[in-house]
Formats: structure tokens, C-alpha cells, sequence
């Protein structure tokens, strides 16, 4: 699917990152960690989210050595 403007109400299940790497779950901490509240009703999964005004819905990575990662969802 797209996203309009910067994708904060974007809530499809995109969740590999523009460079290819995985989204971590929200609801984890590991290998980062976050302040991010995966209570929220939106911070499913490991899918793509804007949470934070980003320009672009974003994920943390499961790559220890790559803490967030834009993800490449195209614009409707
Ligand atoms: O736990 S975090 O959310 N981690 C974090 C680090 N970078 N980001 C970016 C995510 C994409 N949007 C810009 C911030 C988030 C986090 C948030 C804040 Cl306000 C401060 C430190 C911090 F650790």
C-alpha cells in the first residue's frame, strides 16, 4: 500500500527497511532498546511505524549495528 505525507497514520505490515534489514518488534528490547510503548495500539508487530513525526515510517533493525532504519513504503 502507500502512505500519505509522512506516514503517521500509515498501519499496514511493511517490515524489512529501505536497506533491506528487518524491523525488530516493538514489543521487544532487544537488540534495542526504546522508549517506545508497545502498548500503543498502532506499534504492532515489527511493521513500519512514524510514532515520532519522522518524515517516513521507520523500525528498529535487528541488526545490533544499525539501531532504526527508514522503510521504503511508496507515497499514494
Ligand atoms: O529509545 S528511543 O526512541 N531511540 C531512538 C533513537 N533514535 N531514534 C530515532 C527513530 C526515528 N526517528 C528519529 C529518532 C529513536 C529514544 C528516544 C529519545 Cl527522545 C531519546 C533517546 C532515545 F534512545
Amino acid at each position: 500500500d502507500c502512505i500519505h505525507c509522512n506516514g503517521e497514520d500509515y498501519r499496514g505490515k511493511a517490515s524489512i527497511t529501505e536497506n533491506g534489514y528487518t524491523c525488530q518488534r516493538w514489543d521487544s528490547q532487544s537488540p534495542h532498546s526504546h522508549g517506545y510503548n508497545p502498548d500503543a495500539s498502532y506499534l504492532e508487530e515489527n511493521y513500519c511505524r512514524n510514532p515520532d513525526g519522522d518524515p517516513r515510517p521507520w523500525c528498529f533493525t535487528t541488526s545490533s549495528s544499525k539501531r532504526w532504519d527508514y522503510c521504503a513504503i511508496p507515497r499514494c
